[in-house]
């Protein structure tokens, strides 16, 4: 078979891993051609097609970003998959590999029932994908996160200030309540629980009045009780506001209300770039090799996912119903040593 691989979305580590495991699985095993697609449905629908031989590919499980490139170009403002089939027939592509988040598996999922062959691969830092325990790139944003925030403690106990973090993961809060629980931080605030501007001084004030610089880790889409989200004001390439603010926000409601020194740190982009640490890179290597299998069997509308230590198949359809959310349950166990 010919097989047309694309990373589309916001990168993260463990892409590269993916890719590698795709080719050389489906070169030894298989005898499968494969071509990449550059910068996710951009190339699809504009015809950007490069070839992947496994040379390619050699040393790329510890590889940053995607060589394939990515973007948030929607395949609908250029032709749909109209356009995308007549690409494919072009460079006789027999099956799409998507590696992608929840939008992108939402995306191959629509090309499925238009009849497209396609296999999809979950990736993102946010893990917020129900139909899998893990996405990569996770663990390594959750290392970034823990590190900083162990380096922040330290000035901020020289200087006995308030230190914020605010980090990634849209509207989901695993990257929060991990490293949060990771660096043992006095407060961690994630969107899926609101709470009021009174109870984090509280949590502030506490922990400043045992002698501890007081840390609090922030979801970037993490609102106050009776509040809304805090977005930068410009929207992405698919048009949906980019989240990001409300850790300077944090900050000037904790000095405001206790007159505690605080400062903010946003993290960004910085918990998606760089090596992928080895857990993601066995992970994303699992996925590829499981992938390039459910091609060969013609497993069409499905993606591979972690099912405790298993790779398993899972429909498209039911994969993308539902985002992963922290359940109350497990904020809950954290907040215990909030303070
Ligand atoms: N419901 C949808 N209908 C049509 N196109 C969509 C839809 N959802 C996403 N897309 C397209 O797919 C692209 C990739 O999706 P998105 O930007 O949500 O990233 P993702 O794959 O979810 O990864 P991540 O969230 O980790 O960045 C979008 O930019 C958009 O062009
Ligand atoms: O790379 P961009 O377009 O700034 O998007 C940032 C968003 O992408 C993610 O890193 C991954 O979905 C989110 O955590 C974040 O909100
Ligand atoms: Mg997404």
């Amino acid at each position: 078979m010919k097989i047309a691989l694309f990373t589309a979305g916001g990168d993260c580590p463990g892409l590269n891993a993916v890719i590698r495991g795709v080719v050389l699985k489906g070169d030894r095993i298989y005898d499968h051609e494969f071509v990449g697609v550059r910068d996710g449905f951009r190339g699809l629908v504009e015809d950007d097609i490069v070839p992947l031989p496994r040379q390619r590919v050699r040393g790329l499980s510890k590889v940053g970003g995607t060589i394939l490139g990515t973007s948030r170009v929607s395949p609908f403002d250029h032709g749909g998959t109209a356009r995308v089939k007549e690409v494919m027939d072009k460079h006789q592509i027999d099956a799409l590999i998507a590696i992608g988040g929840e939008g992108t598996l939402t995306v191959a999922r629509m090309f499925h029932e238009d009849g497209i062959n396609i296999v999809g691969v979950p990736k993102t830092i946010d893990n917020d994908l129900s139909a899998t325990d893990r996405t990569f790139g996770f663990d390594t944003a959750v290392s970034v996160a823990t590190e900083s925030i162990d380096r922040l403690r330290t000035t901020g106990e020289a200087h006995s200030r308030c230190m914020v973090v605010e980090v990634m993961g849209r509207h989901a809060g695993w990257i929060a309540l991990h490293s949060g629980i990771a660096s043992g931080a006095h407060a961690i605030l994630i969107p899926e629980v609101p709470v009021s501007q009174e109870q984090v001084c509280e949590w502030v004030q506490h922990a400043m009045d045992r002698g501890r610089a007081p840390m609090v880790v922030v979801a970037e889409g993490f609102r106050f009780e009776g509040a809304d989200q805090v977005d930068k004001g410009r929207t992405d390439g698919f048009g949906r506001p980019l989240l990001g603010g409300i850790g300077e926000q944090v900050t000037r409601i904790i000095e405001g209300r206790t007159g505690i020194e605080a400062r903010n740190t946003t993290l960004g982009h910085l918990q998606r770039g760089g090596v992928p640490s080895a857990d993601d890179r066995v992970l994303a290597t699992r996925f590829g090799t499981a992938a390039v299998d459910a091609v060969s069997n013609r497993m069409w509308g499905t993606m591979v996912a972690l099912r405790g230590v298993d790779i398993v198949n899972v429909n498209l359809q039911d994969a993308t119903r539902t985002l992963k959310s922290v359940t109350r349950a497990l904020w809950d166990e954290a907040a215990i040593l909030f303070g």
